[in-house]
């Protein structure tokens, strides 16, 4: 973890991309588009642990229909700025058999961590499984899923705040930054 200063230099050498109050309103255009979506579905919703946490919080007061609510944990890249391998830290639960499914996340990266929890929840019996992810990331490689739900685009750079961490920080910004 940086200490101190470090991690006062990584905020004051970043881009902003988006505003708090761009990212208040992607929310709510997601929030929308999931709710004519899948508002008459009662799904079962998971949050991806950890970084679906901030977007979570505020997306779920925006969707008022009956919902419930899980959570799955899934690392890939630790305090990496790459993706390793996939560790599986909390798998779904028995209970998403025939359920419509919509799993959250902060970041749609290389897509596998998405892909992967997808693949799981199917074989467990989901009778529908959604996407939806606060950030897609726009990178050449052709990912193994599509987002159903997608907040804004970011371009192919390591990004964080919302949720997002760089070295393990600064999850806990409101608005979406760059390394440089
Ligand atoms: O599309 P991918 O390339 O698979 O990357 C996306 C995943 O990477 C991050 O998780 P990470 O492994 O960093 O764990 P964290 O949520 O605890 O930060 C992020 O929260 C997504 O779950
Ligand atoms: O760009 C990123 N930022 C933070 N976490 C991530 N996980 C995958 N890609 C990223």
């Amino acid at each position: 973890m940086p200490n101190f200063a470090e991690a006062q230099g990584i905020l004051n050498s970043s881009d902003i991309l988006f505003t708090a109050a761009e990212v208040d309103a992607a929310v709510d255009r997601m929030a929308a588009d999931i709710t004519a979506k899948l508002g008459s579905d009662y799904p079962l919703v998971l949050s991806v642990m950890g970084g679906a946490v901030v977007f979570t919080g505020q997306l779920l007061p925006r969707l008022v229909f009956p919902l419930d609510f899980d959570y799955v944990h899934v690392s890939r890249y630790g305090d990496k700025t790459h993706g390793g391998e996939l560790v599986w830290r909390t798998a779904p639960k028995e209970d998403v058999r025939d359920r419509v499914v919509l799993v959250l996340d902060d970041i749609l990266d290389e897509g596998h961590t998405m892909a992967a929890i997808r693949d799981k929840v199917m074989e467990m019996g989901a009778k529908a499984c959604y996407s939806g992810v606060f950030a897609n990331k726009l990178i050449a490689k052709e990912k193994p899923i599509a987002a159903d739900f997608v907040g804004i685009d970011v371009p192919d750079r390591y990004v964080f705040g919302y949720g997002m961490d760089v070295r393990g920080i600064w999850r806990n910004l409101p608005a979406i930054h760059a390394l440089k």
